[in-house]
């Protein structure tokens, strides 16, 4: 009812506008250029007079003791241009920095409200918040059913029952363990192409080996299903590859649409609904007969130990935790295409500094020997390589894999800030990790590879990364903390350590190192890595 009558009250203007367009009278027509230019104005001023841009407009910004600072942007688009093109976590911070808003900065992406902040103490304060434990549900993420995987699902009791499965079964710490049989074999297998490529190619694009090991780890531990040499060409690995890349273009790709809803009806340049159609009976249909598979087996008696596949973890379960199928698809797709490129494109930025950095290199080759010697590194091994640690962290701090933490908040009520300053309920949150992670007050000479600087002088590292010190927390924090964080950082602290002390690494000078970055789902080289590989006599 109320709605017909709010209908009724606001179409008044409309029928007297065409009443008037209607009429021939030139006094008719003056008073409709009038009122147009009167409403353009006031679009105009509206738009003017708010800091952080239309969907600022009406002093949301101003519901705190202190004002949230932002540009304008332009207006219907705001800030879009901005965010769309080129390394929007750089031009964030330049903005924010030029602005003075580097605790909080807001602006508009078409007709949202969002903000960002670039300082330690805000973020801690937005992602430790209860309110902001949600996120914006991109279009991609809607249409691939990902709002029934952990990293979308709203916050509430389905998403809380997911990270409970995931904390308690599938990344419980006796599971990572369990896993080593399998990471060791993917690890050894890496190895051995790498070598077989340097004597073949006399040198080697390490992403697509380490792409192949991260894939073929993570399809261990979610399906229990690894690709042996001979299979490495086979159609199926071809299908999953593809699937894989086309998941992370989807979720990666800036769609317009998310932020100017009325543009899909005529503007879809990247075809993300109708690929994302596509992809999703290709997902459904091969995870559909992994999980089938998996029930024969249980069926023949097979029980669920620790080495366990998390396909197996999921069925096992019961009662209020029992999952139905097209939610388990969903999760265990996730892990897959989350679980992947995050890892591969990490250690090909540490080894891609440590060919920058030679005597970084030979320090942790010194360590590696010295601590392990010439047996093979094993996972107890990684907690006594703190010269090892502090590189993973240092490039976790220069090359974050996601500078603006990939997936941003979303406030369900308004939430006070410390500062005084207060976020409005429905605003999109970002934290730029890239920012304070290279900010000259947070560290000394921010540009520069330098892991000494996380050791103290007992040779110990006491920076955490896993979201308790904001100043480097490349994992997020709080409620949405990746859940893959301690298997993430095993599994590239393992490979590291054995890339070093199997080979000695050098540039390949016919193609030299190039840092240029290209922001996808995760940050990563624009010109993949090509190195030497020297092999060690161990
Ligand atoms: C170097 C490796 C990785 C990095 C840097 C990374 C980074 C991140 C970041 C920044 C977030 C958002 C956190 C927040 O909002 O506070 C996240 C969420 C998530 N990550 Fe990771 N991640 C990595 C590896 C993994 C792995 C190996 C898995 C699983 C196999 C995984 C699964 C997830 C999931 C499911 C979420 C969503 C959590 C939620 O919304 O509740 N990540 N990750």
């Amino acid at each position: 009812m109320s709605f017909d009558l709010a209908t009724k009250e606001s179409s008044w203007w409309v029928i007297t506008l065409l009443a008037f367009v209607g009429s021939n009278n030139i006094l008719d027509q003056y008073v409709i250029l009038s009122v147009v230019l009167v409403i353009l104005s006031l679009a105009f001023l509206s738009w003017a007079c708010s800091p952080g841009g239309l969907a600022w407009r009406n002093g949301r910004n101003k519901y705190g003791s202190l004002p949230i600072p932002g540009p304008r942007g332009l207006p219907i688009f705001g800030s879009l241009f901005t965010l769309s093109f080129g390394l929007a976590h750089r031009s964030l911070a330049a903005i924010a920095s030029n602005k003075n808003a580097k605790q909080l900065m807001a602006f508009s992406l078409g007709s949202t409200p969002v903000v960002v902040s670039s300082d330690p103490q805000v973020a801690r304060d937005i992602l430790n918040s209860p309110h902001f434990a949600d996120r914006p549900l991109k279009q991609s993420a809607k249409s691939l059913a990902f709002s029934r995987a952990i990293g979308f699902a709203p916050n509430g009791t389905y998403w809380r029952l997911l990270r409970r499965i995931a904390s308690s079964h599938l990344f419980a710490p006796r599971r990572i363990a369990a896993h080593e049989a399998g990471r060791q074999l993917d690890c050894a297998a890496m190895l051995r192409n790498i070598a077989a490529d340097q004597s073949v190619n006399g040198t080697v694009s390490l992403r697509k080996h380490l792409q192949a090991a991260a894939l073929n780890n993570i399809m261990g531990s979610v399906f229990g299903k690894r690709y042996e040499a001979a299979e490495i060409g086979s159609e199926e690995l071809r299908e999953l590859k593809e699937m894989v890349r086309e998941g992370f273009d989807l979720l990666g790709a800036f769609n317009w649409s998310d932020f100017l809803p009325w543009l899909s009806c005529f503007y879809d340049p990247f075809r993300i609904v109708s690929r994302c159609e596509a992809l999703v009976p290709r997902v459904r249909k091969m995870v559909q007969g992994i999980i089938q598979e998996h029930k024969l087996e249980r069926e023949s008696g097979i029980k669920v130990s620790d080495e366990a596949d998390f396909v197996d973890v999921l069925l096992s379960l019961d009662g209020d935790e029992k999952l139905n199928e097209d939610d388990m698809i969903a999760v265990l797709w996730e892990m897959i295409f989350r679980g992947t490129d995050t890892t591969a494109l990490l250690t090909e930025w540490i080894m891609t500094e440590l060919v920058l950095h030679p005597e970084v290199q030979a320090k942790l080759r010194e360590e590696l020997d010295r601590v392990v010697g010439n047996r093979g590194i094993t996972d107890s091994d990684i907690e006594k390589l703190p010269y090892l640690e502090a590189i993973v962290k240092e490039a976790l701090r220069v090359h974050p894999p996601g500078p603006l933490l990939s997936w941003a908040r979303l406030s369900t009520a308004d939430v006070q800030l410390k500062n005084g300053m207060v976020i409005p309920a429905n605003t999109t949150a970002m934290v730029n990790m890239w920012a304070i992670t290279h900010d000259a007050h947070v560290w000394d000479d921010p540009f520069e590879f330098k892991p000494e600087r996380l050791l103290t002088a007992e040779g110990h590292v006491e920076v955490d990364v896993r979201g308790s010190d904001l100043r480097l927390a490349p994992f997020g924090a709080g409620r949405r903390v990746c859940p893959g964080k301690n298997l993430g950082m095993l599994t590239v602290s393992l490979w590291v350590a054995k890339l070093v002390h199997h080979f000695r690494w050098t540039e390949d000078k016919a193609n030299p190192v190039n840092l240029t970055e290209v922001l996808k789902l995760s940050s990563e080289m624009k010109f993949p890595l090509f190195v030497v590989a020297e092999q060690r006599n161990l």
